[in-house]
């Protein structure tokens, strides 16, 4: 199925546009998983079995695999979720950005080695470095358009010879030029929403990925507001460390759970 249609179905199937952002950090892992050889996934499947009803995907951040030797539990975490929520899409985070002939190294990486929906990339070194991931044409192409961090306006708002700052350019870009396939989405920070708002205004109904919310403060109300399309939906939204370490106790499952119900509920109570 093709990534679009994926979320889709998943954006109905739960009634949810939350996403669940996969950044496993062991020093801040429950005790019980200290010290446990596979405890990176151990974690990971834990987090997507408690709050897998209220979301609309799950998003791996490949750094925090890789920095601990853990691709392969990362490949059986994204076996484990297409097996057991086929229904779930995988975005893997993984913001390349490369020249064509590498780029399709990291494309194979991304959709056959880890089986992912989509991967994200930086749009930095232009078209062909993006071609080769849209020639796997059910996949999801996400770009980075206007990033929630502070420093993203260091070059994203630098105004092009149109007038238009530099995020834009890229939004258009990928709204009138590389998504003859319909399989992009843009990155668009919830921690600013008036960027989001002229994003969404630009592209139409193509699906945002937003992060921002909880851990790094941008309003709820204010990004749905802003990101939602035309159907009232559109939306990635994404938070990891909230409700990845929502507790550290005992209770660190049914406290993601929650976490992620009442993210979910504060999206969906948005008018
Ligand atoms: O592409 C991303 O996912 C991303 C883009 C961006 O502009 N800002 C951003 O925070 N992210 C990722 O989204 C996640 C945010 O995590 P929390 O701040 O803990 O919710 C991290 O995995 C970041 O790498």
């Amino acid at each position: 199925m093709k990534f679009t249609e994926k979320l889709n179905s998943a954006w109905q199937h739960a009634d949810s546009q939350l996403m669940v952002g996969l950044d496993p950090d062991p020093r801040r892992f429950p005790a019980e998983l200290q010290g446990k050889p596979d405890a990176i996934y151990e974690f990971c499947k834990a987090i997507v079995d408690s709050t897998a009803p209220h979301i609309c995907g799950v998003k791996p951040q490949i750094a925090y695999f890789a920095s601990q030797r853990a691709e392969t539990q990362l490949e059986a975490l994204c076996q484990y979720i297409r097996e057991r929520y086929p229904q779930l899409p995988i975005v893997l985070d993984a913001k390349r950005g490369d020249i064509g002939s590498t780029a399709e190294h990291y494309a194979l990486e991304a959709y056959e080695r880890y089986q992912a929906d989509a991967v994200t990339v930086s749009p930095y070194m232009g078209f062909d470095s993006i071609k080769p991931y849209l020639e796997w044409e059910e996949k999801g192409v996400i770009i980075l358009c206007r990033t929630s961090n502070p420093g993203g306006s260091d070059l994203q708002f630098i105004q092009t010879e149109q007038h238009t700052p530099v995020y834009m350019h890229v939004a258009g870009l990928v709204a009138d030029k590389w998504n003859k396939n319909g399989q992009c989405a843009l990155v668009v920070g919830a921690t600013f929403p008036e960027e989001i708002a002229k994003v969404r205004q630009r592209v139409g109904d193509m699906p945002l990925l937003i992060p921002g919310i909880g851990a790094q403060g941008g309003d709820i109300e204010q990004t749905v507001k802003a990101g939602r399309n035309g159907t009232g939906r559109g939306m990635m939204i994404n938070s990891s460390r909230a409700i990845l370490y929502a507790s550290t106790d005992d209770n660190w499952r049914e406290a993601a759970a929650q976490a992620a119900l009442d993210t979910r509920n504060a999206i969906n109570a948005v008018t």
